[in-house]
């Protein structure tokens, strides 16, 4: 065992119009290093809000949040986060955009040259290199904003519903892009989403919330067998086993649910 993050009893609360909103309530939960983790739940339920703690975005109410064992008090590149819309600079071309993640990284010009072209061949558009976003289709923009995170070569990818915004078709193959990249660079991944697919097809691990106030209702592991295919029995059982849970009501909250 060897945990990248440790969070412990964590509460949040947020005030709108003066009223004080919990939005996470006693959540706690660790993850491996190099696990990739599902934080799967409704909308509202405090998904994003939970990332941005794990990112250093935000600072718990209550609780410790841990990377590699000490508190997380401000974002770092140890971690970095993708978005559901890009982030890319409609200004810049592909190769600039994703050079613009290793400034101030202490690389010369020509380390910060080399090293995109490494990592946007990684996700094969080297034929698009000098593509400025708007000529790109939104599957070529999530690539390039896939390769921007990975030069970094961070610890974790923090993942904000990073495939929400495209079509199914794009959607599986990013999914299937992401496991081949993981595969290779063995990052721990950090993945908020509310598709229900995606969490089985993705995640090692995935955590389901609840929300008033956001929690962990239970946690499904899936056993070690990749690349998943959409179509067999055992994708369809655990999809099953999610949906089931989200006709439930009233159950006891349990941390681990082995199947
Ligand atoms: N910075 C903020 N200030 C005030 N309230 C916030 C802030 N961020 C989130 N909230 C509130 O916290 C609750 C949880 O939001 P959060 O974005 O974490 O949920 P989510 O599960 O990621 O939702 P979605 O799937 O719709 O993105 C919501 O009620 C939201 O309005």
């Amino acid at each position: 065992m060897d945990p990248i993050f440790q969070v412990e009893r964590v509460g949040k609360s947020y005030k709108n119009a003066k009223v004080s909103e919990k939005v996470l309530h006693d959540v706690t939960f660790g993850v491996e290093r190099g696990e990739i983790v599902a934080i799967l739940g409704p909308s509202g339920c405090g998904k994003s809000t939970l990332l941005n703690l794990l990112g250093g975005f935000e600072r718990p109410d209550e609780g410790t949040v841990l990377f590699e064992g000490k508190p997380v008090d401000g974002p770092s590149r140890n971690c970095v986060m993708i978005f559901q819309q890009y982030g890319l600079l409609p200004w810049r071309t592909v190769r600039k955009n994703v050079e613009i993640g290793l400034e101030r990284t202490g690389l010369t010009a020509g380390e910060r040259r080399r090293r995109a072209e490494e990592y946007i061949e990684r996700v094969g558009l080297s034929d698009r290199i000098d593509h400025f976003p708007h000529q790109l289709s939104g599957g070529m923009q999530q690539r390039v904003a896939l390769a921007r995170a990975l030069a970094v070569r961070p610890k974790v990818l923090l993942m904000d519903e990073p495939f929400g915004a495209l079509d199914t078709f794009n959607r599986y193959a990013l999914q299937n892009e992401l496991l081949r990249l993981q595969e290779s660079e063995k990052q721990t991944v950090v993945l908020v989403t509310h598709d229900i697919d995606e969490a089985v097809f993705l995640a090692d691990r995935i955590l389901v919330m609840v929300s008033g106030p956001g929690r962990i209702r239970r946690e499904i592991r899936i056993p070690d067998y990749k690349p998943r295919d959409r179509g067999s029995p055992q994708f369809q059982h655990y999809r099953k086993v999610i949906y089931d849970l989200f006709h439930l009501s009233g159950q006891e909250i349990q941390t681990e649910f082995a199947i």
